[in-house]
C-alpha cells in the first residue's frame, strides 16, 4: 500500500527482502497483508558448501537452480510489478574461473528475464580487489547489453562511509570507498540507463554527516534503499525509530523517487509492519514544497532546447507560459515606476515620455509601463514593437479592446531595422535567454540604440552570464541517450556538444558560480556603437577549486540581468529571485565525464561567444584542468543561434 504525502501528491514505495523462498506464496501473502508494495528474493536457491575433495574448490557453485520451483507460482503481472530478483552472492576470490562464473551471473540474468522481473539486484561485496571488481563490472556491462530489458541495480553497502563522514579528510582505506565502487561499474557500463544503484545499510550507525557525502550521493541514480532492522532504534513502546542523524540522512533521499527496502528479522513488536508505518510517519511528515517548487516539478532534469525567438516565432502556449510569471513584471514594473520617478524630477524633462517596448509579445510588458505610469502619474506615449506577425495579432486585438491602450502605437517591424519617427526616453524589452545573452538580446538591443535618446534608458541596463562546474550523472545519461549524429561536411555532430535548457534536480554545482559575458545597454553613449562592424566576440578563462573524488559532467550556466538601478532579476543560486519561472538553468555538457580525483581539484575552463555578424553566434568550449579536452561545437557545428 502505497504511502501518499498527503499535500505534496508525492509517493514512497516500501518492499521487503526475503533472504531465502521456501514459499514464494507465503511471502506474497506476507507483504500483501502487512501492506509492503513489493519484495526481493534471491534468483538462486542457495548454493552448498560441499568441497571437490580433489582440489578443496566448492564444486557445485555453478549448477544454477532457481529458488522457486517454476514461475507457475506466481502469475505473470505479479513476477513483473511485485517481485525483484537478486543474483546469487558468490566470490570471485573462490578460485574459480572466470567463464563458469560469468556463465552462472548470465543463467541467473537469463531466469530473471523469463520471469519479466524489473529489476535485478547485483550485490557488490567491499573487500573485492579492485582487478575482482573490474571483472564483476565487466559481466555487468555485458549483461546490460545482452539483456536490454533488464534493469541492473549495484548494490553497495555504506556502513563505513557513513561512519567515516563526519571527517572531510577520511582516513585513506586499504579498499575502495562505496562511492569510488559504483563509479567503477558506473564508468565501466557508459552510464548505461538500465544500471542504477541501491545503498545498504547493515547495523546501527551514528551518521555524523558531512554535506558532500549527500551531494554526491543525491546527484547519482540511487533507485534503492536498503534498511537492515538492525538500524533501528526501538523507542519507549519498543517500536522501531530511526536515530535523528538517520532520519536526516533517510528524508535527504525522499525528493528524489528512491524506494525503501526492509531486510533482516523483525526484532520490534506487531512484526514488519512497525516498520513500514514508522516510514509512513516520516516520509508524511515533511513540509509541503512551495506552489513555485510544485509546478517547477515536471520539470526536474527534463532538457529542453534553448528558444531561438529571434529567428522563430514563439507559440501561444510559450508566451501563456512566461505570462504566468508571478515575478518578473513585477520587478519590470519596480523598475519602470524607478525610473519614471527619476525622469520626472529631472530638470526640462520632455512630456509625454517616449516608451518603447521592444519585442513586446502579447503585451505584458506594455501592461507594465501603462500601470507604472498611472502610478507615478506621468503621460507617456508608448510603442509596441513586435517581429512576430501572429503576436502582432494579438497585441492589435487588445489595442482595440483596451482603452488604456489608446497611448499604443502597434509596430509590427524586427527592431533592428525599423526606422523610428522619433527617439525613445525609455527603450523596454525582455529578449533574454538562460544564459543571459543566448536568446540575441545584444544583438537586437545594440541595433535599437539608434533610436534611444543620448540620455535615453535601456531597461535592462546590462546583463552577465555565469558559469559553474556541474556533476549530474542524470543529466549525462539523458543526454547521452539522446545520442543523436548527424553528419555535417564530414563532421559528426553530437547531443553532447550542445547546450540545454534544464531545471536540474539531480545535480551538485561543484562551486560557486563565477562571472562569464557581461552586455551593457546605455543610451548612445554605448561603447559598442563606436565597433565596426558590430560584434560581440567574447572569451573567458575560469578557473575553479572542486573538492574531489567527483564526476564532472559539465557546466551549468545562470544568468543576472540589472533592470534600472538596484532592481534585478536573476536565476543566479546566490541572488535567484524567488518564485520567477521564466527561466531554468543553461547546461554545457562535456562530451565525455571527467575524473575529479583529489581532494582539491582544480578544473579550467575556456568558453568562446562566436559571431558571424548578421548570420549567427555560437559557443565554443573546452577544459584544460584537470585534463584537456577537445573544443566543444567547433565552428558552431552540433548548435548555434541564428540571426534571421
Ligand atoms: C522572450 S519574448 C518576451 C515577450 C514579452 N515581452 C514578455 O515578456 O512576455 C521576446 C519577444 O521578442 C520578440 N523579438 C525578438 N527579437 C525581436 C526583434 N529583433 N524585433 C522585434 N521583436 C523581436 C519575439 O518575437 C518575442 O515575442
Amino acid at each position: 500500500m502505497v504511502i501518499v504525502h498527503p499535500t505534496n501528491g508525492t509517493y514512497l514505495y516500501v518492499g521487503l527482502e526475503f533472504d531465502i523462498v521456501s514459499d514464494i506464496k507465503a511471502c506474497l501473502n506476507l507483504v500483501e497483508t502487512t501492506g509492503f508494495d513489493f519484495f526481493l528474493i534471491p534468483l538462486a536457491k542457495p548454493r552448498q558448501s560441499s568441497k571437490n575433495e580433489d582440489n578443496g574448490v566448492i564444486s557445485n557453485i555453478l549448477d544454477f537452480e532457481p529458488s522457486v520451483s517454476s514461475d507457475l507460482e506466481l502469475s505473470g503481472n505479479t513476477w513483473n510489478s511485485v517481485v525483484l530478483g537478486n543474483l546469487s552472492c558468490y566470490k570471485l576470490s573462490d578460485g574459480l574461473d572466470l567463464p563458469r562464473l560469468e556463465n552462472y551471473f548470465h543463467q541467473q540474468l537469463s531466469w530473471a528475464q523469463h520471469l519479466s522481473l524489473r529489476t535485478s539486484f547485483v550485490v557488490v561485496d567491499g573487500q573485492l580487489t579492485e582487478e575482482q571488481h573490474i571483472a564483476l563490472a565487466n559481466m555487468v556491462c555485458n549483461a546490460l547489453y545482452e539483456f536490454p530489458r533488464e534493469s541492473i541495480c549495484i548494490r553497495v553497502c555504506i556502513d563505513d562511509q557513513l561512519k567515516l563522514s563526519h571527517s572531510e579528510n577520511d582516513k585513506q582505506k586499504d579498499y575502495m570507498d562505496s562511492w569510488n565502487i559504483w563509479n567503477l561499474y558506473r564508468q565501466c557500463c557508459h552510464y548505461h540507463s538500465n544500471l542504477s544503484v541501491a545503498l545498504e545499510c547493515k547495523d546501527i550507525v551514528h551518521p555524523s554527516l558531512s554535506s558532500s557525502f549527500f551531494q554526491r550521493w543525491l546527484s547519482e541514480p540511487v533507485r534503492y534503499v536498503i534498511l537492515d532492522t538492525k538500524v533501528f532504534l526501538k523507542n519507549r513502546q519498543g517500536y522501531p525509530v530511526l536515530s535523528k542523524a538517520f532520519q536526516e540522512w533517510l528524508q535527504k533521499f525522499f525528493p528524489y523517487s528512491v524506494d525503501i527496502l526492509i531486510r533482516g528479522e523483525a526484532l520490534h513488536p506487531n512484526g514488519y509492519s512497525s516498520y513500514l508505518q514508522y516510514l509512513g510517519y516520516l516520509y508524511t511528515k515533511q513540509p509541503t514544497v512551495e506552489e513555485s517548487y510544485r509546478l517547477e516539478m515536471p520539470y526536474f532534469d527534463y532538457l529542453q532546447t534553448p528558444l531561438q525567438p529571434l529567428s522563430d516565432h514563439l507559440d501561444s502556449q510559450t508566451y501563456e507560459i512566461f505570462e504566468k510569471d508571478p515575478v518578473k513584471y513585477c520587478k519590470y514594473e519596480e523598475a519602470l515606476i524607478r525610473c519614471f520617478k527619476d525622469r520626472l524630477s529631472l530638470q526640462g524633462r520632455r512630456v509625454p515620455l517616449v516608451v518603447m517596448v521592444l519585442g513586446a509579445g502579447r503585451g505584458p510588458l506594455v501592461n507594465a509601463t501603462i500601470r507604472a505610469s498611472e502610478q507615478v502619474g506621468i503621460i507617456v506615449r508608448i510603442y509596441a514593437i513586435e517581429k512576430n506577425p501572429h503576436a502582432v495579432w494579438t497585441l492589435r486585438s487588445i489595442h482595440q479592446r483596451e482603452p488604456s491602450w489608446k497611448i499604443v502605437e502597434i509596430i509590427a517591424e524586427d527592431m533592428r531595422y525599423w526606422n523610428a519617427p522619433e527617439q525613445a526616453d525609455v527603450i523596454v524589452s525582455e529578449l533574454l535567454g538562460s544564459f543571459g545573452d543566448n536568446e540575441l538580446s545584444p544583438e537586437c538591443l545594440d541595433a535599437a540604440q539608434r533610436f534611444l535618446q543620448p540620455d535615453g534608458i535601456s531597461i535592462p541596463s546590462e546583463y552577465t552570464s555565469y558559469l559553474c562546474p556541474l556533476s549530474s550523472p542524470k543529466l549525462y545519461q539523458e543526454i547521452r541517450s539522446l545520442s543523436y549524429h548527424h553528419r555535417d561536411g564530414g563532421n559528426v555532430s553530437s547531443s553532447l556538444e550542445v547546450p540545454y535548457v534544464v531545471r536540474i534536480h539531480q545535480g551538485q554545482y561543484l562551486a560557486e558560480s563565477q562571472c562569464c559575458f557581461r552586455f551593457e545597454h546605455r543610451g548612445n553613449n554605448s561603447s559598442f556603437l563606436s565597433q565596426k562592424p558590430y560584434h560581440h566576440f567574447r572569451y573567458r578563462r575560469l578557473s575553479f577549486e572542486v573538492n574531489g573524488p567527483i564526476m564532472l559532467h559539465g557546466f551549468a550556466g545562470f544568468f543576472e540581468a540589472q533592470l534600472y538601478d538596484t532592481i534585478y532579476i536573476s536565476t543566479h543560486p546566490r541572488t535567484l529571485s524567488h518564485g520567477m519561472l521564466s527561466w531554468f538553468p543553461f547546461m554545457f555538457p562535456l562530451c565525455y565525464p571527467i575524473y575529479c580525483g583529489d581532494k582539491s581539484c582544480r578544473i579550467t575552463l575556456h568558453i568562446w561567444r562566436k559571431t558571424i555578424p548578421g548570420k549567427r553566434i555560437w559557443y565554443e568550449w573546452m577544459i584544460t584542468e584537470p585534463v584537456v579536452t577537445k573544443l566543444h561545437n567547433v565552428h558552431g557545428r552540433c548548435y548555434s543561434m541564428k540571426c534571421s
